[in-house]
This record gives structure tokens, C-alpha cells and sequence, in this order.
């Protein structure tokens, strides 16, 4: 009897547990809601703008160069013959930012996704590159959401709204060559654990997008730069395309995934480095 009980009352223990923290579903629409894609204009940003405004959303950019938006803009309007705002600002500048956001209007899914990496050993890269990447990923991204938020919560139609961040694989694991770049990305899962604690009463739901090497512009830039070691671990997760990941990182939003892994070696990630971001079972 009393063995009987020992064995049962943890498994009742872990059924009330699990009755807890039950996944509970949420969908988050974005036919005709405002979709705010930073670093939008190229590569991963741009792929889910296009994916974005086929689904019907109102979508709006911000990057920097008013060359390279107005060339996606015209481009979506090719393809699905709908008109994109664009904003052209630097993330490391939070006035410009705030200007940019509140011209856009209230934002229901905002995605940030603007990212730099300049690839190179600690010892070889100076501080002016570890500065960069700290301060366009990370303190960039606090930028964006600080100056989105005050408006995102006041929304009037109380659907569930969105964050997300695109992160990177190299913001699950320290990979060679990538010091700073890891700890600017690492840097979000932090602020999306925190913040999502935060934002949920307001039923805004936190993402982070973890990708793999990306056919992109961007990485075309990195790769002539890349050390071999890192080119060799990076390579051991593959490499998907653009419009794969922007897939993958609609999807995952739109489902209120906390944690979005975009390949096989992605899933394998996200168990190994779950840590207590319990999100994805609630
Ligand atoms: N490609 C890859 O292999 C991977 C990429 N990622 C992440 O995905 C995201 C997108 O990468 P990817 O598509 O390759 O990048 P791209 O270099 O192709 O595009 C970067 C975008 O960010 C914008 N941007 C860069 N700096 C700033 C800034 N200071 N202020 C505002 N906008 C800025 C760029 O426009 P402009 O220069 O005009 O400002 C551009 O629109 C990044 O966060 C990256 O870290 C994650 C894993 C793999
Ligand atoms: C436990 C299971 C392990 C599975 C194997 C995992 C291998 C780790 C590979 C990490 C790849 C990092 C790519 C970074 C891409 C990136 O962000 C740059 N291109 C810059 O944009």
C-alpha cells in the first residue's frame, strides 16, 4: 500500500504539473495586421516580408539605406502587388527609432531582425568590431522594442501580438570565431525570457528565431572574411535559404513558440539548451 502510493502519488503529482503547464495553443493572425520587419530590406528580413505581405499583412521596414528599401518595397509590390512603408534609421540611434515606429503606427508583430557579423578570433578582432556587433544586435534591438512596445500594448483589438527576435544557432552555442557575435545573440535569450514574463498579461506573445548559416547577402559578405575553423563548425548545421528560415520564423511566430529552431540540428539544440525557458509547454 504504502509502495503503491509512493509510485502513484508522483505520477498524480506529475499530471497536475502537466494539467499546469499544458500547451495551450495560441494563434496569432497576420492577415491585415502591421508587421514591423527591422533590417528588413535584405536576406532574412526581406524573405519574410514577401512571405509576410502574401499573407496579407500590412508590412513596414526599417533599415538603413533608403536605396535598398525602396529597391524591397518596389519588389513586394511586384509580387504581391501590395505597398510596404519604409523607414530608413539605424537601429543604434533611438530617437530616429522612436520616430520611425510612431510614424509607422501600432505595431502587432514586430520582428527583429537586423544583425551584423564580422567574423575573427578575440585576439585578432579589435574593439571597434566587438563595439558593432554589440551595439547594432544587441543594444539595437533594445532600441527597437523600447520604442515599440508603449504603442504595441495599447492596442486596441487585444489579439494576441507578437516579438520576435531573430537570433542565431550561434546564440545557443559559443562557436569559434563568433565571441562577439555569440554574446550579442546570447544576449537576447535573456531578454526574451525576461521580457516575456513581462508582456504576456498583454497577451504579446516573445519568439526567438535560432537559424543556421543563411543564404543571404550578408552572409555572402561574412563568408570572405570567415575563419576556416569557424566556416568548418558552422558548416556541421548546414545551411538553409532565406525563404526556408523566413518560413520556419512565420510559422514559429505565428504559433507563439517561444523557442523557433529551423532545422534538424535546431531542434537538437533547443532540447540541449532548454534551460527553465518553460514557455513552449504553457
Ligand atoms: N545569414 C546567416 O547566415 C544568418 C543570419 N542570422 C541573423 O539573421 C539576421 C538577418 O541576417 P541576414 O539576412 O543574413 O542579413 P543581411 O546582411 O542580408 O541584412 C541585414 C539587414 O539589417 C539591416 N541593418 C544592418 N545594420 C543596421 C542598423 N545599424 N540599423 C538598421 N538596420 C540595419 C540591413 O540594412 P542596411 O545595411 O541598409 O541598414 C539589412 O536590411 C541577423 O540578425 C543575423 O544575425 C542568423 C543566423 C544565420
Ligand atoms: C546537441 C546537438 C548538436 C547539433 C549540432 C550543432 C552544431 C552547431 C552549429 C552552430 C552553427 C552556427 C551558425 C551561425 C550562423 C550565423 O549566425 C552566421 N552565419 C552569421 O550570420
Amino acid at each position: 500500500m504504502v509502495l503503491l502510493s509512493l509510485i502513484l502519488l508522483p505520477i498524480l503529482l506529475l499530471f497536475l504539473l502537466y494539467f499546469i503547464v499544458r500547451p495551450r495553443p495560441v494563434t496569432i493572425p497576420i492577415k491585415n495586421r502591421h508587421v514591423f520587419i527591422t533590417g528588413g530590406s535584405s536576406g532574412i528580413g526581406l524573405a519574410l516580408a514577401h512571405q509576410a505581405a502574401s499573407q496579407g499583412a500590412r508590412v513596414s521596414l526599417l533599415a538603413r539605406s533608403l536605396n535598398k528599401l525602396q529597391e524591397a518595397k518596389e519588389s513586394i509590390r511586384r509580387s504581391s502587388g501590395l505597398d510596404v512603408s519604409i523607414f530608413s534609421a539605424d537601429v543604434r540611434d533611438y530617437d530616429a527609432v522612436q520616430k520611425a515606429v510612431n510614424d509607422a503606427g501600432p505595431i502587432d508583430v514586430l520582428v527583429v531582425n537586423q544583425g551584423v557579423f564580422v567574423p575573427q578570433e578575440l585576439d585578432k578582432q579589435g574593439l571597434d568590431e566587438i563595439k558593432f556587433m554589440i551595439d547594432v544586435n544587441l543594444m539595437g534591438s533594445f532600441n527597437v522594442i523600447k520604442a515599440a512596445l508603449p504603442l504595441m500594448k495599447e492596442r486596441k483589438d487585444r489579439l494576441p501580438a507578437s516579438i520576435s527576435l531573430i537570433s542565431s544557432q550561434a546564440g545557443q552555442v559559443g562557436i569559434y570565431g563568433y565571441t562577439a557575435y555569440s554574446a550579442s545573440k546570447f544576449g537576447f535569450r535573456g531578454l526574451a525570457e525576461a521580457l516575456q514574463q513581462e508582456v504576456i498579461a498583454d497577451n504579446i506573445h516573445v519568439s526567438v528565431v535560432y537559424p543556421p548559416d543563411t543564404d543571404t547577402p550578408g552572409f555572402e559578405k561574412e563568408n570572405e572574411v570567415r575563419p576556416e575553423l569557424t566556416k568548418l563548425l558552422a558548416g556541421s548545421s548546414g545551411s538553409m535559404k532565406a525563404d526556408e528560415v523566413a518560413k520556419k520564423a512565420l510559422d514559429g511566430i505565428k504559433s507563439g513558440s517561444f523557442t523557433v529552431p529551423c532545422n534538424f540540428e535546431g531542434h537538437m539544440l533547443a532540447i540541449a539548451t532548454a534551460g527553465l525557458s518553460l514557455k513552449d509547454l504553457s
